[in-house]
C-alpha cells in the first residue's frame, strides 16, 4: 500500500526523543539543520540519483561520475554553500569519486605540510578547482612501506630543478585515486637526492597534464589502473598509474625561490638539504589527518547498514503463526537480536569515538603549530589504531547485516553488496590495517619499557594512562623487547584491546556530558553497556583465562546482555530513525523508511535490463539449439 508507514506501529513503541538523539547523532543543532538540509536536497534532485549504478558499464559509469562531480560543483556554486555544506553535498551524493582525493587528501597536505608560499600558490587554484589534485604514494611495489618507496626526485644545483623519475617498473606510482583520468596534479612522494646523498622520501607537488588539453606532460606516462572489486562500486574512482620518465618539476622551483619542499625539511640553491627541527614524522601527516577522518566515516556506512537490517527484521516475518495470525518478525528472534543490536550499539560508539578522535586531531595540530611535538606519538597510535578496529568491524558489520536480511540482502537493491563493496578496501587503503596495529603495538612496548625505567621520569598520560595501573606490565618489560618479531600476532591483540578500551571509555565519557531530551541519556546507557559486554562476552576467554573475571561473571554478563537486548528492542526503529537517513542516501529497498518493501523490490525486479524483453537475446543462438539438439549448427 503506498503512503502508508509499515513500521509506524514500531515507531509508536519507542521511549525517547527520536528528535534530541537526531541531535545527539549529529553533533549538534546546527550540524543536524546543514545535514537535514542537504541530504534532502540532494535526495529531490534527480541530477543525482544513483539506482542505476550496478547496470552500467566501466565507461558509461565514470562519465556519470565525472558528470555528477560537475554537477555537484554547479550546484555548490549557483548556492553558494559554506566549506562544511558543500563537503556534506558530496557526502551525500554518495559516489566515490576524484574529488575525495582532491579534498580529502591532496588540499589537506598542502594546508598541512605545505610552506606558506606553496600555500598562498596552491590552495586558491585547488579551492576553486582550476586545478585538481591526486595524492601519490603508493607504488606497484611498495606500498606499506613507505621508507621502500623507489620514485627519486634529484636535485640538479646547476637548473635549480627536481628531476623526479621512476627507476623501475615496481617504482610505477599505482592505486593513487583520482590520477588515472582526472587529477592535474599530484602530491608525489619520492626518495630525494641532494648532491649524490639520499635524503629518505619527501613530499613534491607535481603537474601531470596538460590545463590546456588534459593531454599528460612530457615525460609522463599516466592511466587508470582497471576494474575492481564489485560491480559499480568503487570503480566510479579512477585509481591510476603513473611513471615520470625524468620529469623536471618546474612548477616546484617557479613559485618558491629556494625549492618545494614540505615543511619538514628544504634544499637551498647551492644545493644543501636543511632538515628543519621539526620531527621527521611528519612527513606522514596527511596519513594521520585522513585516518582521523576515515574513523568518524565508520559510523556512517556501518549505522547505513544498521539502518537497513534493523528495518528490514522489523518487516520480515517467518514462522510462529499462532492461530492463523501473523508470524513472528524476524527482529522479535533472540538470535537476530544478538547478532543486530550489538552493530547498532558499535555504530554510536564509533560515532562518539570519530568525534573524540577530531578533537585530539585538532589538539596536537594547535600543539604542533606551537612547536609542542609531545602528544604526535599518542595521536599516531590513536588514529592507526582506531582506523584499523572501526574499519574492521565496520566491513564485518556491513557484511553481517547482509546476512541478516537473508536472500535478498543479496540483491543489489538492498543497497549492501554495493556499500559493502565501497567500504572493504578501507581495511586496506590508508595503511593496512594489521600493519596500523603493529604501529599501536610498538607504541605500547615503547610505553611499556619506559614503565619502571629509572633512565625515564615521563608517566604515561591520555589513552595510556592506565598501563601504570597494569602492575604485571613491569614484568612483560624483558621478553616483550627481545621478541617484538615472535610475538606479533599476539602483540597485534594487545593492541586492539588497547584500542576496544579507548572506544569503550570515551563512550561512558560521553555519557558523563549532559545529554537533553526525554529518555536519550537511558538509550545512550543501554547501548554502552551492550558495547562493552559483548566485547566481554566475545572475549571471555581471555578474561577468565587471565583471571580478570570469574565464572560467575561471564554467565552474569550474559545474563545482563540478554536483557539489555529486551531493553533495546522496542527502541530499534527509532534508534536507526535517529540518522535520519533519506531513502535516497540508504539506497535500499529492504531500508526505506516506510517498510513497504514487497512491493518495491517486485517493481524494481522489472526494471532489470534482463527483463526488457520476454525472451533474452541470444535464445536462437544458444536456448533454442540446445532445447532442439541442434547444438552442433549453433554459432558458439
Ligand atoms: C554505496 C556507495 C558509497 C558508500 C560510501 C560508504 C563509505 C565510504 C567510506 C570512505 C571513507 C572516508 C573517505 C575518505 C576517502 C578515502 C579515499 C581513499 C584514500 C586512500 C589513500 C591512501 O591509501 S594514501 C597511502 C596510504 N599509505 C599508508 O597508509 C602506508 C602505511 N605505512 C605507513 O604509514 C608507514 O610506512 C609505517 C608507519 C607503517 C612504517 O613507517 P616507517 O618505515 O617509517 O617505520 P617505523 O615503524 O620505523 O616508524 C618510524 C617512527 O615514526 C612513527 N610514525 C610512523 N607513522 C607515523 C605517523 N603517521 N605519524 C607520526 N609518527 C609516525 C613510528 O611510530 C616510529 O616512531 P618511533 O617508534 O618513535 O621511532
Ligand atoms: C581502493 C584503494 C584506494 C587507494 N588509494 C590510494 C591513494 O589515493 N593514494 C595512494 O598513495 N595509495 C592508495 N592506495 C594504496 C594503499 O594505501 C595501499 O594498498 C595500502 O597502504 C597497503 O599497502 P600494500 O598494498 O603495499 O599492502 P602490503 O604491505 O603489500 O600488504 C600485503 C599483506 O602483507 C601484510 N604485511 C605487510 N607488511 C607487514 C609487516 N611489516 N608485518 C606483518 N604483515 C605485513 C599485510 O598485513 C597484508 O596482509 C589505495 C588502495 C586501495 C585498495
Amino acid at each position: 500500500m503506498e503512503g502508508v508507514d509499515h513500521l509506524a506501529h514500531e515507531r509508536n513503541k519507542s521511549e525517547f526523543d527520536v528528535d534530541a538523539m537526531k541531535i545527539v547523532w549529529a553533533g549538534s543543532p546546527h550540524a543536524f539543520d546543514v545535514s537535514d538540509r542537504i541530504s534532502k536536497l540532494v535526495a529531490s534532485d534527480p541530477g543525482f540519483r544513483k539506482d542505476n549504478r550496478s547496470t552500467l558499464s566501466r565507461k558509461e559509469l565514470f562519465k556519470n561520475t565525472l558528470r555528477k562531480a560537475a554537477y555537484a560543483w554547479k550546484t555548490i556554486v549557483d548556492l553558494r554553500l559554506s566549506e562544511e555544506e558543500a563537503a556534506k553535498l558530496r557526502f551525500y551524493v554518495d559516489e566515490p569519486a576524484f574529488t575525495d582525493l582532491h579534498w580529502g587528501m591532496f588540499i589537506p597536505a598542502i594546508k598541512g605540510q605545505g610552506t606558506e608560499e606553496q600555500q598562498q600558490k596552491w590552495l586558491p587554484l585547488a579551492y576553486k578547482m582550476q586545478i585538481i589534485g591526486c595524492y601519490a604514494q603508493t607504488e606497484l611495489g611498495h606500498g606499506s612501506n613507505v621508507q621502500g618507496l623507489e620514485t627519486t626526485a634529484t636535485f640538479d644545483s646547476q637548473t635549480d630543478e627536481f628531476i623526479i623519475h621512476s627507476p623501475t617498473l615496481t617504482s610505477s606510482k599505482w592505486w593513487p585515486g583520482g590520477l588515472g583520468k582526472v587529477a592535474t596534479h599530484a602530491i608525489a612522494y619520492a626518495r630525494l637526492i641532494v648532491g649524490g646523498r639520499e635524503h629518505g622520501v619527501h613530499g613534491f607537488i607535481v603537474q601531470l597534464r596538460s590545463l590546456e588539453d588534459h593531454s599528460p606532460l612530457l615525460g609522463i606516462t599516466v592511466g587508470d589502473i582497471g576494474m575492481k572489486f564489485g560491480n559499480g562500486a568503487y570503480n566510479t574512482m579512477d585509481n591510476g598509474v603513473l611513471q615520470f620518465d625524468h620529469v623536471l618539476d618546474v612548477y616546484s622551483i617557479a613559485f618558491a625561490s629556494i625549492a618545494v619542499m614540505l615543511w619538514v625539511s628544504q634544499v637551498t640553491c647551492e644545493g644543501k638539504y636543511k632538515q628543519s627541527d621539526v620531527p621527521r614524522q611528519l612527513v606522514y601527516g596527511t596519513m594521520v589527518y585522513v585516518r582521523q577522518t576515515i574513523v568518524a566515516d565508520a559510523s556512517c556506512a556501518l549505522s547505513r547498514a544498521v539502518c537497513i537490517a534493523t528495518r528490514y527484521s522489523a518487516v520480515r516475518r517467518q514462522f510462529g503463526s499462532q492461530n492463523g495470525g501473523p508470524e513472528t518478525q524476524v527482529i522479535d528472534y533472540k538470535t537476530q537480536q544478538s547478532r543486530l543490536f550489538p552493530l547498532l550499539a558499535s555504530a554510536y560508539a564509533f560515532r562518539f569515538i570519530g568525534e573524540w578522535l577530531k578533537w585530539l586531531y585538532a589538539d596536537v595540530t594547535q600543539r604542533l603549530q606551537a612547536n609542542d611535538f609531545s602528544t604526535l606519538p599518542e595521536a599516531h597510535a590513536c588514529t592507526a589504531g582506531l582506523k584499523s578496529l572501526t574499519t574492521t568491524a565496520t566491513a564485518d558489520g556491513i557484511e553481517e547485516c547482509r546476512k541478516l536480511c537473508g536472500g535478498h540482502g543479496y540483491l543489489c537493491s538492498s543497497g549492501l553488496p554495493e556499500l559493502f563493496a565501497v567500504y572493504v578496501p578501507a581495511c586496506t587503503y590508508e595503511g593496512d590495517n594489521t600493519v596500523l596495529l603493529l604501529q599501536v603495538a610498538r607504541f605500547l612496548m615503547k610505553t611499556v619499557s619506559q614503565l619502571g625505567s629509572r633512565l625515564s621520569s615521563k608517566k604515561p598520560v591520555g589513552t595510556i594512562a592506565y598501563m601504570t595501573r597494569v602492575e604485571h606490565l613491569m614484568q612483560c618489560r624483558c621478553g616483550v623487547q627481545r621478541g617484538f618479531a615472535e610475538l606479533s600476532a599476539d602483540l597485534v591483540e594487545a593492541a586492539v584491546a588497547h584500542c576496544q578500551l579507548i572506544v569503550v571509555s570515551k563512550f561512558i565519557e560521553k555519557l558523563q556530558q549532559e545529554i537533553p531530551g526525554k529518555g536519550v541519556k537511558q538509550q545512550l546507557e543501554v547501548l554502552c553497556n551492550i558495547y562493552a559486554l559483548f566485547l566481554l562476552h566475545k572475549h571471555q576467554g581471555d578474561f577468565l583465562s587471565t583471571g580478570c573475571i570469574t565464572p560467575k561473571h561471564a554467565a552474569l554478563a550474559n545474563d545482563e546482555l540478554r536483557s539489555l537486548y529486551s531493553q533495546v528492542r522496542p527502541n530499534a526503529i527509532a534508534l536507526v530513525d535517529a540518522f535520519n537517513y533519506t531513502d535516497h542516501y540508504l539506497g535500499s529497498i529492504l531500508g526505506c523508511y516506510d517498510g513497504n518493501v514487497y512491493p518495491k523490490l517486485y517493481e524494481a525486479a522489472w526494471k532489470d535490463p534482463l527483463n526488457e524483453s520476454v525472451v533474452p537475446d541470444g535464445y536462437h543462438l544458444y536456448i533454442r539449439p540446445l532445447l532442439k539438439q541442434e547444438i552442433r549448427t549453433a554459432r558458439l
